[in-house]
């Protein structure tokens, strides 16, 4: 038996936002329904036939491109009034909380935490100092250190806590029991340069658990994973997106949290996604292929 449904809107011209609400709730109720073979879509005027293999590809999440993600961030520190620390800080603890929730302590306290140049970095160093206050026993791989200030205060805060620096990611690889990519976010673009092909490369092989911050570090934040070379093969189990999800997260198959709960009903609204619903304290939801709050 079919199980046909549909939304009948007349006289009506939805804005995107409503669009999207739509055809997600479409999606969702159809992939509540086992035998379901057909969605419709409003407007359309017909239905569109559908295969259950063909379900998984239809994604109604909303994302932020590359170029919004960072004209959000400048707004947020412009108009919005934050500081860089400010952001940094809950983007930081944001994935401190999406890592305890994957891998509590008992999985094993050893986190790697592999730090870029720019901000994705400092993001990772926060998560780093938070874990460790957690009790776990986060160690740092951080090659290109930044002179900036900022980041230069991020790092004395974790050598106070003693957590120790390391240059041999792979050989550091050998003795975590769960890894923190926080090397590129959504500032990444073109091939990945040195040092950090071996690192990417590493993290494509092992069989540790890894959890990105923002995006998996080397794929292209609007067309996900390269189609070879460095990065090809990398897909972590976890990722953590800041603020909204990018459009990368289209490729993305394993457990998928949303931070950054800094983010006002205002901003939200002009870039046109929905602030996800945080419960309680917490700094992260966790949300399913369509965006819907596991
Ligand atoms: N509002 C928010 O969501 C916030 C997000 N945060 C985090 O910030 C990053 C974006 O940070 P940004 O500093 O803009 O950039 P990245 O960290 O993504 O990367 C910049 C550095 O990466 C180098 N880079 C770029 N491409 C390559 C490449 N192909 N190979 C090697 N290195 C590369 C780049 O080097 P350059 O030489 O090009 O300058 C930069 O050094 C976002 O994703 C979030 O994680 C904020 O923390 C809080 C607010
Ligand atoms: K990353």
């Amino acid at each position: 038996m079919l199980n046909i449904r549909e939304t009948v809107v007349l006289g009506w011209a939805p804005t995107p936002t409503q669009y999207r609400a739509l055809v997600r709730s479409s999606l969702m109720s159809l992939c509540n329904s086992p035998d379901s073979s057909y969605v419709s879509f409003f407007g359309l005027g017909s239905y569109v036939p559908m295969t259950s293999s063909e379900l998984p590809t239809l994604q109604a999440i909303e994302t932020l491109s590359a170029k919004a993600a960072a004209a959000l961030d400048k707004e947020l520190m412009s108009t919005g009034a934050f500081s860089i620390d400010q952001l940094m800080e809950l983007a930081g603890l944001s994935v401190s909380q999406a890592v305890y929730r994957v891998h509590p302590i008992s999985k094993g306290p050893r986190i790697l935490v592999a730090v870029g140049p720019g901000n994705n970095g400092g993001d990772g160093l926060v998560a780093a100092r938070h874990l460790r206050h957690y009790g776990y026993q986060p160690t740092i791989y951080y090659p290109k250190r930044s002179k900036n200030e900022l980041y230069q205060r991020l790092a004395k805060q974790l050598e106070d806590l003693d957590v120790p620096f390391v240059d041999d990611f792979p050989a550091a690889l050998n003795s975590a029991d769960h890894v923190v990519d926080a090397i590129f976010g959504f500032s990444f673009s073109g091939e990945v340069r040195e040092p950090f092909p071996a690192v990417i490369r590493a993290m494509e092989e092992t069989k540790i658990p890894v959890t990105s911050v923002d995006a998996p570090s080397s794929w292209n934040i609007e067309k996900g994973p390269p189609t070879s070379g460095v990065g090809s093969l990398f897909h972590p189990d976890v990722l953590v997106s800041l603020t909204a999800p990018k459009p990368l997260v289209k490729f993305f198959h394993g457990r998928h949290f949303i931070g950054g709960r800094f983010v006002t009903p205002t901003i939200a609204k002009k870039y046109d996604f929905d602030v996800p619903e945080y419960e309680g304290l917490d700094q992260v939801v966790e949300v399913g292929p369509s965006g819907q709050k596991l």
